[in-house]
């Protein structure tokens, strides 16, 4: 299986429907700049989706999910069976998303990539089970190479149903005990940086449960060699739900679908995506700064400017959908509001 498609180029960015849109947001009724974020949310997704009038009702959500060997290291609060059975309840609409995406009538799939406990075939669950869970990367590399471009394509493959679906925005979510260590690992790889800074609580870990798991996370780094790229850091110490987010984000800007990235984990497979292929930035926006630690310095190696600060720390895409009326109301006020000729009101 090839990964050549990753460095294949970025949709092109329409630069004259942006500016159109900047100038129409200039002729609207309120001091220019007065509308803050949501006027330059609408401008970006002018030129983005090439359209003066962007627009945001079809909203596209995955959760991938995938178990992880390094739960073995007593790195989470919650046991590993969670995975699969919370697969199960994303299915059956009693999770935070679930409700998340019917309040917002965004369409839901489910991506299972392979769980300890597998639910099985369940409706809105695609099956893509790679492994039953990754090894512990604190013994050997989390995944081959033949799994990670599976779990790349995963990611891929979603977009692709996304875009027939006529959806205007791609999020992804994730779901997979153990995986905020998984996420530091690789975010400590990339950004050359210390777990103790990277190291959150994740599901609810004490001080003595995060200096262990940063302990974990700095034994595992001295197994492998300081270089490599993102792709050898992804098959070292990644994750099937992870490396499945990097591709979906790659592919996205590839198919010119704009993403909102979600939460700790999401931002670390954005930034491996980025450093991939860096002109997949350009797509993303970013939809809150999550309470776990760590978060705040992803964002900033992104130079990123979340919507929303509201203390989350789920993941699932939670924080994502949480934003999502946010951009449709950027939209709505870009397409609907009147002129100041429509409306007869001075302008300055
Ligand atoms: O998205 C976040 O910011 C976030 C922060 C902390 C925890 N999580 C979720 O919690 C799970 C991982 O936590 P843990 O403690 O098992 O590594 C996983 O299913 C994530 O979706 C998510
Ligand atoms: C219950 C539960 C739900 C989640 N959703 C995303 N990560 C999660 C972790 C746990 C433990």
């Amino acid at each position: 299986m090839s990964r050549d498609w990753l460095l294949e180029p970025c949709f092109a960015i329409d630069e004259e429907s942006r500016e159109r849109a900047r100038d129409h947001q200039a002729q609207l009724t309120k001091p220019p700049g007065s509308l803050g974020t949501l006027e330059t949310l609408a401008i970006r997704l002018a030129g983005l989706q090439h359209a003066v009038l962007p627009s945001m009702q079809q909203v596209w959500i995955t959760v991938f999910a995938g178990d992880h060997g390094v739960a073995a290291e007593g790195v989470s609060a919650f046991p590993q069976v969670v995975t699969g059975e919370m697969v199960r309840n994303f299915a059956s609409g009693g999770a935070a998303i679930s409700v998340l995406a019917r309040t917002l009538g965004a369409m839901l799939e489910v991506v299972n990539l392979g769980t300890v406990n597998d639910p099985g075939e369940l409706p809105h669950v695609r099956r893509v089970i790679i492994a039953p869970q990754t090894h512990n990367f604190c013994e050997q590399p989390a995944m081959s190479d033949a799994q990670l471009e599976r779990a790349l394509l995963a990611g891929a493959e979603s977009v692709a149903t996304a875009q027939a679906a006529g959806a205007r925005l791609f999020i992804g979510g994730e779901m997979g005990i153990a995986n905020t260590t998984s996420a530091a690992a690789l975010a400590c790889a990339l950004l050359d940086e210390s777990p103790a800074m990277l190291a959150g609580a994740g599901t609810g870990l004490d001080a003595a449960g995060v200096q262990h798991k940063a302990a974990v996370i700095e034994r595992a780094l001295t197994r492998y060699p300081v270089d490599g790229d993102a792709l050898a850091w992804l098959a070292r110490v990644g994750g099937f739900e992870i490396a499945a987010l990097c591709g979906a984000y790659i592919s996205a800007a590839q198919h010119g679908l704009p993403v909102l990235v979600d939460g700790y984990i999401t931002t670390v497979a954005a930034l491996a995506a980025v450093r991939i292929n860096p002109r997949c930035r350009e797509w993303m926006f970013f939809a809150h700064r999550s309470r776990e630690r760590g978060h705040a310095r992803l964002l900033a190696a992104l130079e990123a400017d979340p919507l929303l600060d509201l203390g989350l720390r789920l993941g699932e895409a939670s924080g994502a959908a949480a934003a999502v009326p946010l951009m449709r109301l950027a939209c709505e006020l870009h397409s609907r509001m009147a002129t100041f000729a429509q409306a007869g009101v001075s302008g300055a």
